[in-house]
């Protein structure tokens, strides 16, 4: 079952997840005891040793992490797993290390890097302006959270203007990125971004791809703006398509048609995986309602469209599918019935 790491490990113990590197461990041969605290190493062991302590000492960094939600928690868990040292703070008490922004800043050493994932829009701005505050000339922040990329802009400069530099991160993966990785669409310098660069390569997925220095600030959240925006049209289609299966009698199994369709198929995605994932625990999603919200990045990617006048209709159609979706009845189709009812005498239904 996936749920946040909500663990509320203190800084100063390992996590539950927190792996030894293996040059210092000694592997203890089944059924034997385990090797004593003072076993001799061996002379390449040794060596091995020295080198993994040379290589944290030159890799590992400290992190400051603000907002330890869905998306903090587990990446807290999966930055910690690379060896690094992240101090949680959240306003929720049971799931921060600190007890105040305050606190977390003191127990960094400087340069500091912070990075804030909570919510965008007031709560983002609260903590970006109460890091002005509290840190130092040399610092930098990093904005992780769905930020409209409008406003990198002007974090950047408020930082700046008290040396402090600032990072934009668009990050995908939700709750599965601590076993899959978090891909990261970077905006800002070049000398920032590579403060922060060993907390993005222990984020990033494994493999070549997951990570892009997309451009200036703003540019990261651009691309993850544009890339939720896909994400709406994505889901929209395998949403209809899957509506229109399931209307046909002579389509038996939709459940079994979704399945098949990932592998070897031109719409294999991992949206379609996770489609198959709740058709497994819900066959005709009888337990949801038709109901979905939207946290902003698809309104924006629409209104960057109309500001650049680029033609976006599936994208388009895909958000405003979603305000359809909280309405009981609808107003327009109430019009629509009327006018046709006025010009041509078509039959209306009464309201309930
Ligand atoms: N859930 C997802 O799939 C993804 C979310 N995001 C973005 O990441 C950010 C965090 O998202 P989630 O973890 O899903 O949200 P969440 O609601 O699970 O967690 C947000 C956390 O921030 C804390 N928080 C809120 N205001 C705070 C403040 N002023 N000071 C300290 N802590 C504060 C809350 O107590 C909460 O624990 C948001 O900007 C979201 O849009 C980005 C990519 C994917
Ligand atoms: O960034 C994400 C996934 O990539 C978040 O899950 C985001 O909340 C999705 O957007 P919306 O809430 O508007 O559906």
């Amino acid at each position: 079952m996936l749920t946040p790491a909500n663990s509320g490990d203190s800084w100063l113990t390992q996590p539950s997840g927190y792996s030894v590197p293996s040059g210092l461990t000694r592997s203890t041969p089944a059924g034997s005891k385990p090797a004593r605290q003072h076993a001799r190493f061996s002379h390449v062991e040794a060596r091995n040793l020295h080198h993994t302590l040379e290589h944290r000492k030159v890799n590992d960094m400290q992190l400051g992490l603000i907002g330890l939600g869905k998306m903090g928690g587990n990446m807290r868990e999966r930055i910690r797993r690379a060896g690094h040292t992240v101090i949680g703070y959240d306003r929720n008490p049971d799931l921060a290390d600190v007890s105040s922004l305050a606190e977390l800043v003191g127990k960094l050493e400087g340069p500091r890097v912070v990075w804030v994932m909570v919510p965008a829009g007031a709560a983002t701005q609260s903590v970006i302006d109460e890091l002005g505050d509290l840190l130092e000339p040399g610092d930098t922040v990093v904005d992780g959270g769905n930020s409209r990329w409008t406003d990198d802009e002007k974090h950047a400069e408020e930082l700046a203007a008290k040396g402090i530099g600032f990072v934009d991160a668009g990050v995908s993966g939700g709750v599965w990125g601590l076993q899959n990785g978090y891909a990261l669409m970077v905006g800002g310098d070049a000398e920032h971004i590579a403060k922060v660069q060993p907390v993005f390569d222990a984020l990033k997925p494994e493999g070549d791809f997951g990570f892009v220095h997309a451009g200036k600030v703003g540019a990261g959240h651009f691309s993850k703006m544009v890339h939720n925006g896909i994400e709406y049209a994505m889901m929209q289609a395998y949403a209809e398509g899957w509506e229109l299966l399931e209307k046909v009698d002579s389509v038996t199994d939709v459940r079994e048609v979704f399945r098949s369709w990932q592998e070897g198929t031109v719409i294999r995605s991992w949206l379609l995986d996770l489609a198959v994932n709740a058709l497994a625990d819900d066959e005709h999603l009888d337990k949801l309602r038709g109901y979905a919200e939207d946290s902003g990045e698809g309104r924006w990617t629409v209104e960057a469209a109309i500001d650049n006048s680029v033609p976006l209709p599936a994208i388009t159609a895909s958000l405003f599918a979603r305000f359809a979706s909280r309405q009981d009845d609808s107003p327009q189709m109430k019009m629509i019935a009327a006018l046709r009812n006025q010009f041509g005498g078509h039959a209306v239904e009464s309201a309930k």
